[in-house]
């Protein structure tokens, strides 16, 4: 569903901030990407989604390639930046409308959905209220609604769980895993290692730009736990 090969970005004097990445998802697959803070994981999420030009490498969705095919990747793929940038001025429910707009979901189909995931994320009842008064974790679940809504086979997500409630996070774990259920396939950065650990099939570890490890998330935890593993990792790392 998504290959990254040979990623490289540099934001120029030939600094890296990624290097040489490769790294493959599958569909039915819930792959978490880690890191410290400064790792390259936004930068990479950002290159998937097509909103950054990079410096090498290939990347693809549904085998079409981001830089050469953009508008086939952008059609199967949703992003959620880390901070999402919502018309403060627009009603929550003019925001969907217009995001439904603008990908061409039929009127019966997008009330459908709509209904679906506001009720899912309690938002129904806010939804004529302007975006500019809600509260950041309001913001976030309209965000992730109107991703949900365009019901993309590939969903790119930059720590999605920041801000969100117990209960609007486990409605985002329960609905992510539904859409791999059915095929799609899930990328998304986190920091939270406890939903890392649980919620994720397989995972990948950056560090200060380059792969660390990737793989099934039980073979990277083992007997230990994810916390332990991850601050080994990045202290040997370190030590090299
Ligand atoms: N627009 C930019 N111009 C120059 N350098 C940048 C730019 N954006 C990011 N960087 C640098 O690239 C590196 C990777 O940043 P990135 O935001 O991808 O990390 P991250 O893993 O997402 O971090 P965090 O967990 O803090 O969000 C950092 O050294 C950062 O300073």
């Amino acid at each position: 569903m998504l290959k990254i090969d040979g990623f490289s970005k540099s934001y120029g004097a030939g600094r890296y901030a990624v290097r040489d990445l490769t790294l493959h998802v599958a569909p039915g697959e819930i792959y978490g990407f880690l890191g410290h803070n400064g790792a390259g994981k936004s930068t990479t999420l950002r290159a998937v989604a097509g909103v950054l030009d990079f410096t090498e490498g290939e990347i693809t969705v549904g085998g079409h390639s981001i830089r050469t095919q953009p508008v086939e990747a952008k059609r199967i793929m949703a992003f959620l930046p880390d901070n999402p940038d919502l018309y403060d001025f627009m009603t929550g429910i003019r925001y969907l409308n217009f995001i439904a707009d603008v990908y061409g979901i039929s009127s019966a189909d997008r009330t459908a959905r709509i209904a679906r995931y506001a009720d899912a994320f309690e938002l129904t009842k806010d939804l004529g209220g302007a975006i500019g008064g809600y509260s950041h974790g309001m913001k976030q679940k309209l965000a992730l609604i109107s991703a949900f809504i365009r019901q993309p086979r590939l969903l790119i997500l930059d720590e999605p769980f920041v801000g969100l409630d117990p209960a609007a996070a486990y409605t985002l774990k329960t609905m992510l895993r539904e859409l791999c259920d059915e095929g799609g396939a899930v990328f998304f950065s986190t920091h939270v290692l406890e939903v890392a650990e649980k919620l994720c099939d397989k995972l990948a570890i950056l560090r200060a730009g380059r792969l660390i490890e990737a793989g099934p998330t039980a073979e990277i935890v083992g007997r230990s736990n994810l916390e332990e593993v991850f601050l080994q990792l990045e202290r040997e790392e370190a030590a090299q």
